[in-house]
């Protein structure tokens, strides 16, 4: 609790491959905010190949979303050992239950919400031409990813913007 309400948290939310790990790199960097993405603290897990990493990568080929009990600890343990006194969250809540699960642990709000507005045609040409290897940037998972975005993590961007906190960039041109 006293650790999460003394940090400054911005929390950066946007459909897949709107460029939200791009502008969070520019941001931690130009800023000094430490960047915690959900999706690579996965990646980490499923790179240390232990069962649980196993268990993740089916979740990140079908595009869903992995259980609150393990993401949640996993970003609150980044968060922990960091020192920076401002935290750039990226990719995360994806869902309501992320949300309450999270502010249940850490009993904070973020201070902003970063939301990337992206169209759906240029957030598939993004993704199809990353290259990085990404288990999950393929047409069939990229559909799935659009449709879990939509009904699980938008509602969270609704949320924040009924308490005034959320705020709405185009991520469209930003390449610079
Ligand atoms: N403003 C931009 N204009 C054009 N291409 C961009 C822009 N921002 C990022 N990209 C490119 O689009 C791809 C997706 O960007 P990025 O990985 O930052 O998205 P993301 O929102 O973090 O995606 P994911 O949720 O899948 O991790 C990358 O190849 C990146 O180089
Ligand atoms: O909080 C989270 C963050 C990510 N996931 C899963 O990982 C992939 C990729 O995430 P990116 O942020 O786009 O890199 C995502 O599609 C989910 O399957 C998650 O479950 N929870």
């Amino acid at each position: 609790g006293f650790l999460f309400t003394r940090l400054i948290k911005i929390l950066h939310i946007g459909g897949p491959g709107s460029g939200k790990g791009t502008q969070c790199s520019r941001i931690a960097s130009d800023f000094g905010f430490s960047h915690v993405s959900a999706g690579d603290l996965l990646r980490n897990e499923i790179s240390a190949g232990t069962d649980q990493g196993e268990w993740i990568l089916e979740i990140i080929r079908e595009g869903r979303i992995v259980p609150s009990e393990i993401t949640v600890e996993l970003v609150r343990k980044a968060i922990e050992s960091s020192t920076a006194k401002r935290v750039l969250i990226d990719g995360f809540p994806r869902c309501e239950e992320n949300r309450i699960a999270f502010e249940k642990i850490t009993g904070t709000e973020p201070d902003l919400v970063l939301f990337f507005d992206c169209p759906e045609d240029e957030m598939v040409k993004r993704l199809l031409s990353r290259n990085q290897g990404r288990v999950d940037d393929n047409i069939e998972t990229i559909k799935k990813r659009l449709k879990v975005f939509e009904s699980l993590n938008l509602p969270v961007v609704e949320y924040y913007s009924s308490r005034g906190k959320a705020h709405k960039q185009d991520s469209v041109s930003r390449e610079s």
